[in-house]
């Protein structure tokens, strides 16, 4: 028990219930102004949102490392800051050792920041090179009016030989120091003030491989040692598998499936995270080093697509219900709307489109009426073919056919998934967002 905020260890130590963060595009005088010359008045408003965190809940138990994982831009770092407030949630509550974070002023919120500390990726860029060792451990300290001078110095000197370097190095200025070196600094500036929960933003990424796994065996002796919660940020999933208990994977401001390390290694629910897992490079010289990439690009956070956000690169959209398929069919009428949508394939006869793409036998019914017509658009010797300027206008004909009529029927663009599933590895709890759990 917290004696401080009445708070039980036997509770998560933070919940984040709907967190969400969006990014208004018009700070700045003239921007999200648009010149229209031929409107009155002559410009236009576009205030475009970026939809970074959208309605992310989850729990963080004491003492656990939560991995999260997820390409470039999906949002990741923005939900640590969000939870550390220094960006403002613009939706949904955090909770932290059960108190709402938005109700604590002054010096309860100051007293709370001191608990939970954030440590980054570029550990050259966050350590002022005109500070000494000494002083950049303890600024925080400093800030937080803990101890006197004596017992900063001291404490300082104890942290830089429990995150592994010479307390003798107390006076030397940072660039004397390795990248995993200085990361060890960072670490003892954020448990200087004797932190129970850090956010780790890609504390290894930027250092050697062989140094990556010494710096997360110290990060985990530490956790033990000062009873240390972590919120572990990664896009490289074997740091997150060296680390993590349980792992989050995130897509376009969306937790998309989150579960204990080895039930999400071995048994991954999520189509996103088996193409994640998927592409991780294997050390086999007959093989290119990628098994299998992410196909498409991310869409953008400003208009993410509606239901589940992975379902435009999803190669298990599922089937709309309107029409009679086969397994096979819609499986092979899946991959011709995403060639098409691609443009992946050179212009050919009809005969020969129905031949790559449906084995020579084209769906049925209202479904085949469809495809029909598209292949109709595409094809080289197709009735609305026309001159070299047509045939762009065709393609995107035959896109938005066959997405309106089958990819925007989908149940995956019209309701966002969330599914509890049983764990086939460990008891705890599987959740994932894939309407294939239905
Ligand atoms: N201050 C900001 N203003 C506007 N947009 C922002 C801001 N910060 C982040 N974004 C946008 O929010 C989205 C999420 O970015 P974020 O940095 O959180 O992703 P990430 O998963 O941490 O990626 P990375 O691993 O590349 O850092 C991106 O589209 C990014 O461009």
């Amino acid at each position: 028990m917290d004696e401080d905020s009445g708070y039980d260890s036997d509770d998560a130590l933070l919940e984040l219930d709907g967190v969400t963060k969006y990014f208004g595009q018009d700070s700045g005088l003239l921007a999200g102004l648009e010149f229209e010359p031929d409107q009155f008045p002559p410009v236009n408003v576009n205030r475009e949102t970026v939809k970074a965190v959208d309605d992310v809940s989850l729990e963080i138990q004491p003492g656990e490392t939560l991995g999260l994982v997820g390409e470039s831009g999906c949002g990741k770092s923005t939900l640590g800051r969000t939870i550390l407030r220094l960006l403002e949630p613009t939706d949904g509550d955090i909770y932290f050792k059960g108190e709402n974070l938005a109700d604590l002023g002054g010096e309860e919120l100051r007293r709370m920041r001191s608990d939970m500390q954030m440590i980054f990726q570029d550990p050259q860029s966050s350590l002022d090179p005109r500070m000494k060792v000494g002083q950049i451990i303890e600024e925080p300290m400093r800030a937080h009016d803990m101890l006197d001078d004596e017992g900063r110095r001291a404490r300082a000197k104890e942290l830089l030989e429990k995150v592994g370097l010479d307390p003798r190095h107390y006076n030397r200025h940072p660039h004397a120091f390795s990248g995993g070196q200085r990361q060890r600094i960072n670490l003892a500036r954020a448990l200087s003030v004797d932190p129970d929960f850090v956010v780790c933003d890609e504390p290894v990424s930027a250092l050697d491989v062989s140094i990556q796994a010494q710096v997360l065996n110290t990060m985990e002796s530490l956790q033990e040692e000062f009873g240390l919660t972590y919120l572990f940020i990664a896009h490289d999933l074997s740091v997150i598998r060296h680390i993590s208990d349980r792992v989050a994977v995130m897509y376009l401001g969306h937790i998309v499936e989150l579960a204990e390390k080895e039930e999400l290694f071995e048994n991954p629910q999520h189509p996103y995270t088996r193409a994640l897992l998927d592409s991780i490079p294997v050390p086999d010289p007959r093989e290119n080093g990628v098994r299998g990439v992410l196909e498409g690009e991310v869409p953008s956070p400003v208009d993410p697509p509606s239901g589940c956000r992975f379902r435009t690169r999803c190669p298990r959209l599922i089937a709309p219900d309107a029409y009679d398929w086969s397994e096979e069919k819609w499986a092979q009428t899946r991959a011709f709307m995403r060639a098409v949508k691609r443009r992946s394939f050179e212009p050919m006869p009809a005969a020969r489109i129905e031949a790559e793409f449906f084995d020579g036998d084209r769906p049925g019914g209202e479904a085949g009426s469809i495809v029909d017509e598209a292949i109709e658009l595409v094809a080289s010797d197709g009735s609305a073919g026309g001159n070299d300027d047509d045939e762009t206008d065709r393609w995107v004909t035959a896109t938005d056919l066959l997405l309106e009529s089958f990819a925007e029927q989908s149940i995956c663009a019209h309701e966002r998934p969330a599914y509890d599933l049983e764990s086939e590895h460990g008891n705890g709890d599987h959740f994932a967002a894939c309407h294939l759990h239905r």
